[in-house]
């Protein structure tokens, strides 16, 4: 894996003592869509702002393509495009106008097939001449993704992209992050929801309070600390566990009709036989048998919970 971003053991700490990152070391893969997973205020818009050039971090380096982001800052900062987090865009501006400017401001010849090929992809092209103000908000967020696009950066960096926006437009979104990655852009996101960082993110960073706790490929991190849980449905409920089957990891949920076990999906056994035949030894019968996997939202709490 070639690495796009090299960020070396980076700190910020805000102007009135707030450590908002924490000795962060993360190599970002070309091609890759990474999710950066953590609660509100954990850091991720600083560690964006960071490697983007808005927020000057206190120590650490960052490069960007093997360009260092503070003695090479022009040549880092246009690999990069950012969708911020706010829809910040003028109001009296007409859409093809602010890509071309976009695209200007970087120092890129005027292109304006480009644009026009970008602004269709996103769904916009009969709206290039519209004001921004004349725009709905998931429409002035497709504007915001084809701005940061307009230079035609390597990197795309989205800032909870889907806050707010309904369920057509957020797979609209996933659905242009997946083109785009498939045109060899990186993409990096952070979001809230973390079923959407499930279904796209080919890796997942969790950062709390600054840290990043740890970054992973998806499938591994689901299967490393994924649980599974066996639920047993009973033909008869029972008040409580019985002591021969203490040993087990067990739950009775309050009705009394099902025993919930949670077993590693990594270790050696899972210990279902055993308890299965403690069961029926104890006299109890069952009706039905299902599992269900730990989702990387159960996982995600798990990690957090343990780091406060
Ligand atoms: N300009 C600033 N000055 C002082 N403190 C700041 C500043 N910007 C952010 N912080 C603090 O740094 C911490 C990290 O903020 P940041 O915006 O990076 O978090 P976040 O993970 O992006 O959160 P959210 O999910 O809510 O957007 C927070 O405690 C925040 O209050």
């Amino acid at each position: 894996m070639t690495s796009i971003i090299s960020i070396s053991n980076l700190s910020k700490t805000y102007e009135g003592g707030h450590q908002a990152l924490k000795r962060v070391n993360l190599d970002i893969n070309k091609g890759e869509i990474l999710a950066l997973l953590g609660p509100n205020g954990a850091g991720k818009t600083t560690l964006i702002s960071v490697i983007c050039g808005l927020v000057s971090p206190t120590s650490g380096t960052v490069a960007v393509n093997g360009f260092d982001i503070i003695e090479n800052y022009r040549h880092a900062r246009e690999q990069i495009g950012l969708v911020p987090q706010e829809l910040t865009l003028a109001a009296f501006d007409r859409v093809f106008d602010t890509l071309r400017f976009s695209r200007g401001l970087f120092g890129k010849k005027p292109d304006d097939a480009y644009l026009e090929q970008l602004l269709k992809d996103l769904s916009l092209w009969n709206k290039k001449d519209s004001e921004l103000r004349a725009l709905s908000g998931g429409m002035k967020r497709r504007v915001l993704i084809a701005k940061a696009l307009s230079h035609q950066p390597n990197i795309l960096f989205l800032d909870e992209p889907t806050a707010g926006v309904d369920v057509e437009l957020r797979k609209d979104m996933w659905q242009i992050v997946n083109k785009l990655r498939d045109s060899g852009v990186t993409i990096i996101l952070t979001t809230h929801y973390i079923e959407e960082a499930e279904q796209i993110a080919d890796r997942v960073g969790v950062i709390n309070d600054g840290e990043l706790l740890l970054v992973d490929d998806k499938v591994n991190l689901m299967q490393e600390l994924g649980r599974k849980q066996l639920i047993i449905e009973l033909k008869e409920p029972i008040n409580k566990i019985p002591a021969s089957m203490a040993s087990h990891a067990l739950h009775l949920s309050d009705d009394g009709h099902e025993l919930i076990y949670t077993y590693d999906t990594q270790g050696k056994s899972t210990g279902i036989t055993a308890l299965l035949q403690d069961m029926h030894n104890a006299g109890i019968s069952m009706k039905d048998l299902n599992t269900t996997q730990s989702s990387l939202q159960d996982i995600f709490v798990n990690l957090v919970q343990a780091d406060r």
